[in-house]
């Protein structure tokens, strides 16, 4: 293990430390996965993107796209970390203007995000980043609009991933995920 893989393992325990499990919630067989506690104090939402900032090194990042909700809640922050500008996916009829929409599936049915047109020049270099890699229905969904505005995805970056659903395997380019997630489902 090298020195940078070594320093981002020990934020990771620490971050890890400060989750919280709630089993059952939204619905019965789900254990939610709450990382909103690293953000009620500064030192580990700061450790956070220290962590993220550690992996991504010198590759080349001109953008940071977030998905809607959480991906919200540190995406942007990480953009300027990285001094890479950032782009938010959203859910439907929340962006204004020219906007390219796609469908994707998840667990259970389907979903839609969009993205505005020409925010990302052809050819940038963009991360994406979210919570939670579950299906891979959403991160599948946002790689779908950057490539629908000809960005080249370096690498898509989670906190958490619920490795059981191997929604990883829908995503065709490197997956990162800082806090090791769940392994199996949940049997109750
Ligand atoms: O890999 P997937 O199966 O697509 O699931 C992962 C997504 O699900 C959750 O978002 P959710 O849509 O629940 O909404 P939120 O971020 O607005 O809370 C989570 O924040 C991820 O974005
Ligand atoms: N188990 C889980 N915990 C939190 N967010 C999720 N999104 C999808 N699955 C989730
Ligand atoms: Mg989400």
């Amino acid at each position: 293990m090298s020195s940078t893989q070594q320093e981002i393992a020990e934020l990771a325990k620490e971050l890890k430390a400060n989750l919280k499990q709630i089993p059952d919630f939204p619905s019965p067989g789900i254990l939610f996965e709450d990382f909103l506690p690293i953000f009620t104090k500064p030192d580990l939402f700061q450790k956070l993107v220290n962590a993220f900032k550690l992996h991504v090194g010198d590759q080349k990042v001109d953008y940071v796209v977030g998905l809607e909700s959480r991906g919200f809640l540190f995406g942007p922050t990480l953009a300027l970390a990285l001094n890479a500008g950032f782009v938010p996916v959203r859910k439907p009829g929340k962006l204004p203007g020219d906007v390219h929409q796609v469908e994707f599936q998840k667990e259970y049915g389907s979903d839609k995000f969009e993205m505005q047109k020409g925010v990302i020049p052809e050819g940038a270099k963009v991360l994406i980043v979210d919570d939670i890699l579950a299906t891979g229905g959403s991160a599948y969904g946002a790689g779908e609009l950057v490539k629908l505005n000809k960005g080249d995805i370096v690498e898509y970056l989670f906190v958490l991933e619920l490795d059981f659903l191997k929604g990883r395997d829908r995503l065709g380019k490197p997956v990162f995920t800082l806090l090791s997630g769940q392994p199996e489902k949940l049997s109750n």
